[in-house]
Parts: C-alpha cells; sequence; structure tokens
C-alpha cells in the first residue's frame, strides 16, 4: 500500500533520515517509535509527500511516486501533523465541514463531539481538539493515515480512546502508520513496530516481539519513555 525503499529525507542540509526501508499494508498499524529527534516526523512528512526525498523513493501501490501532499491527499492519505491541525477560531462544526470530511461520519467515531459542535476549538480541551484532528482526518474516509505524535500532553484515558479509534479505523481496512513517544500506548495497537535512532531503523519486528523485548529496547534506544 504505503512503503519507503531506501529513502533519505531532510531539510536541505542534507538528510536527517537515511536509506529507511519500511511499509504498511492495509489494515495495518506500522508504529515509528524513538528519541526526541531520531527523525520519526521527518519520515513521515516525506511518506505523505511534504518532503521530497533526497534518495530512494516513496512508493504507492507498488508504484513510486513523487506526488506532493495535497495530491496523495486526493488519493486517499490523510495526515495528522503533529501541530494540533483544528482551526482554534473555528467551531467545532465549522471544523468538520473543512475539506472533504463527512461530519456524521465524525460524530459517529467520538459521538462526544456532539456536545460542543457550536463552540470554538479554541475552547475545547487539547484531546477534544485532538478528536476534532482525527475525527476530521478519518471521516474524509482515507486508504492510509499518517499521524504524529496523537498522545502528545494527553492523559491516559484521552490516548487510549484516539488510539482505539485508529486501531477500529485500521480493522475497517486503513493502513496506519503512527509516530508515538508513548511506547506502551503505540505498543498495544501496533501490528509492526520500527525503532528510528539517529535517522536510520535501529530495531524492526512485530509488536509483540517488541513487548516481549520492551525492557531492552527501552534501555537501548528509548530512554526519554513515559508510562
Ligand atoms: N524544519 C526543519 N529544519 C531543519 N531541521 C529540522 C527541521 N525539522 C526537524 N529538523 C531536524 O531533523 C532531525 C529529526 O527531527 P524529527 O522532528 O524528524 O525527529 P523526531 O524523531 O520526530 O523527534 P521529536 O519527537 O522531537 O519530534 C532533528 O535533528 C531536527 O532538529
Amino acid at each position: 500500500m504505503l512503503a519507503a525503499r531506501g529513502l533519505s529525507a531532510g531539510y536541505g542540509a542534507g538528510p536527517v533520515v537515511r536509506d529507511l526501508d519500511l511499509e504498511v499494508r492495509v489494515g495495518e498499524v506500522v508504529a515509528l517509535l524513538g528519541p526526541n529527534g531520531a527523525g520519526k516526523t521527518t519520515t513521515l512528512l516525506a511518506l505523505a509527500g511534504a518532503l521530497v526525498p533526497m534518495g530512494g523513493a516513496v512508493h504507492i501501490d507498488g508504484k513510486p511516486s513523487r506526488a506532493p501532499l495535497h495530491e496523495r491527499a486526493r488519493q486517499g492519505l490523510s495526515l495528522v501533523p503533529e501541530e494540533r491541525s483544528v482551526v482554534m477560531s473555528l467551531t467545532v462544526r465549522e471544523n468538520l465541514r473543512v475539506g472533504r470530511c463527512d461530519p456524521d461520519l465524525a460524530l459517529g467515531i467520538f459521538p462526544e463531539l456532539g456536545e460542543h459542535l457550536d463552540r470554538r476549538a479554541g475552547l475545547l480541551s487539547g484531546g477534544q481538539q485532538q478528536m476534532v484532528a482525527l475525527a476530521r482526518a478519518l471521516a474524509r474516509r482515507p486508504t492510509i493515515l499518517l499521524a504524529d505524535e496523537l498522545s502528545l500532553g494527553l492523559a491516559p484515558q484521552i490516548v487510549q480512546r484516539l488510539l482505539g479509534a485508529v486501531r477500529a479505523a485500521a480493522d475497517a481496512g486503513l493502513a496506519v502508520v503512527l509516530v508515538e513517544q508513548h511506547v506502551r500506548s503505540a505498543l498495544a495497537i501496533a501490528d509492526r513496530v520500527h525503532v528510528l535512532r539517529h535517522g536510520t531503523v535501529a530495531w524492526s519486528g512485530t509488536a509483540a516481539e517488541a513487548k516481549a523485548d520492551r525492557d531492552r529496547l527501552l534501555g537501548a534506544y528509548l530512554p526519554l519513555d513515559t508510562p
């Protein structure tokens, strides 16, 4: 579905991620873990088409693609960036109408947003804002979801709710690449895991293997892990 083949990407001064190979298939959640600065966001942006590869390629449905983000978005890719992508001055209802989002579908994913439809997004809690961002991304009926640090700064219950919605969408046929610092939560919903360190893949395996090896993984690669 979506794959990186020998992918290198960065910001002008040279690649910050190098020679990455990874792929995500229909119905699968692939977690990208790693400490701050490891290159997780950079990888996600390159997969999304927001950064042009400096080497290698991104393949979509088996073919190399150089399409930019807006074109990939039309082809069914949804990106939830690290900075919450809700428009604070718009109401929840207005936020859900942006783009090709189906508001009823969005409310089906997070019914609790229903009572806040006419509130400005800026007045919502961080967790509710993230629900709006994720609901909007999922309610475009994408085939690929790329999500960056959904859990950032949020309470465990909300994180579970958000990641549960991601898992349910994958079970319904979505391909997901999830960047997370919250290792335990990511492993709870992921099928496969890549750990990035200094811009390269330091460890790859199934989520079950990562759970079995969690303490060693945390010690070796993920010293900044919280719960
Ligand atoms: N816009 C940018 N311009 C130049 N360098 C950048 C830019 N964004 C990130 N970098 C650098 O690229 C490297 C990888 O950053 P990236 O954000 O991909 O890491 P990350 O694993 O997502 O970390 P974090 O969890 O802190 O977001 C870092 O050294 C960072 O300083």
